[in-house]
């Protein structure tokens, strides 16, 4: 437990970014401990089946990675699963430190995951999420009930992941106003038109090509949709624009109607389609709207490529800001999850103990 010297993880989903997440830890291990003097251990792992649970915070992460990667159900592990044993009951009844929450999104309500990120706050553990439904529904319920109670939320992996998004506007952008945000901010997307525009094939195939790399959304609707450019745009927006937005407020359109026909006319003219998002901060309320448009081919998102991401601020007084790389993957996801949670063992906790003070974010 905290202050202990090793922070206990509980890690809600086990899908290609919880298992990505549990293996980077593990991995890492004697690294972490060596450059930043922390160590992670993991106290339960859940599933829909049920779970793997060990209080102690010792479970061997990479038996259960191989144990699943055969086939074989995460409950069914020997002597540490938990069959049915479900994401609430755990959360309330093993302790952890962080909750790491990477269920799948949903667009609908954010549930469970919103109820999940609540009890975990409520259980007094810290929250990082790969998760984007808790926040589009929830942002600001969430924020205060993590204030109340000292502990952080890490977004990291829910706004483009190893794409710094947050990072850059909050922390390299300190100052500046920001005029305007737009981006690529979905791998799948941006793959898929990158195959069209290179083999002329229709989407459908790009998209089974972003599935078995593992960076769809478990339905892949919120890619093709417009809808995960959008709910990572409203969590960049809340958190840095306090934009107080849901899904109802923003503007959205996919790449289902993207046509070979219509790439092929845009190659012509020396155009690119991408899917962009934009956020337009100063107008009231703050505008979020999501479309394909045919970029002309100096401009700088024009070149970012397969499951790539980019993210361009304008400001008033460093000029404009683009930052691109960070492609869509499980292990970009994972990376971005460790890096909320070392944050919160090197600055949050740290700070917390000197001082007694809060802050929502790592
Ligand atoms: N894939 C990526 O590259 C990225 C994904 N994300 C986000 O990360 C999250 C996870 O994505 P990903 O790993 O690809 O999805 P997957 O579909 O691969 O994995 C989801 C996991 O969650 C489990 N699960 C579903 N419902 C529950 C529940 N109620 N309680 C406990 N576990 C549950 C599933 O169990 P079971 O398999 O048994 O159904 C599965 O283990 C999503 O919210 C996504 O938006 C963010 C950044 C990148
Ligand atoms: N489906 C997303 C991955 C998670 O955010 C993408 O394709 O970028």
């Amino acid at each position: 437990m905290m202050g202990s010297g090793q922070r206990n993880i509980l890690l809600l989903g086990f899908g290609n970014v919880g298992r990505a997440f549990a293996r980077l830890v593990a991995e890492k291990r004697d690294e972490l401990a060596g450059r930043y003097g922390v160590s992670f251990g993991f106290s339960a792992i859940v599933d829909i089946g049920g779970a793997v649970v060990d209080p102690a915070g010792t479970l061997p992460v990479l038996d259960i990675h191989r144990h699943v990667a055969a086939g074989k159900a995460l409950e069914e592990f020997p002597e540490l699963g938990r069959p049915g044993l479900g994401a609430l009951e755990a959360i309330r009844t093993v302790p952890c430190d962080v909750m790491v929450e990477a269920t799948p999104t949903c667009l609908r309500d954010g549930e469970p995951a919103r109820t999940h990120v609540l009890e975990g706050l409520r259980a007094g553990c810290h929250v990082i999420s790969a998760n984007k439904g808790p926040f589009i529904w929830a942002y600001d319920t969430i924020m205060e009930a993590a204030m109340e109670r000292g502990l952080a939320v890490g977004l990291s992996a829910a706004t483009a992941a190893a794409l710094p998004t947050l990072d850059v506007a909050e922390l390299c952008l300190a100052g500046s106003r920001i005029l305007s945000v737009e981006g690529i901010l979905n791998g799948t997307t941006n793959y898929i038109l990158t195959r069209m525009h290179q083999t002329g094939c229709a989407y459908e195939d790009g998209l089974g090509e972003a599935q078995r790399l593992g960076i769809a959304e478990t339905d892949p609707r919120l890619d093709v949709e417009g809808w995960d450019t959008a709910n990572k745009l409203i969590l960049i927006a809340n958190r840095v624009f306090h934009a107080g937005l849901t899904p109802r407020d923003v503007a959205v359109q996919g790449i289902t109607s993207v046509t070979p026909e219509r790439i092929r006319r845009a190659r012509d003219e020396g155009r690119v389609i991408k899917l962009i998002g934009r956020i337009a901060p100063s107008s009231h309320p703050v505008r979020v709207s999501v479309g394909p448009e045919a970029l002309p081919g100096d401009h700088p998102l024009a070149a970012v490529s397969g499951s790539e991401k980019a993210v361009s601020f304008e400001t008033d007084s460093m000029g404009r800001i683009t930052v691109s790389g960070g492609h869509s993957s499980p292990l970009g996801a994972a990376a971005a999850l460790l890096k909320d949670a070392l944050r919160i063992a090197l600055y949050h906790d740290r700070s917390l103990s000197r001082s007694s003070k809060a802050s929502s974010n790592p």
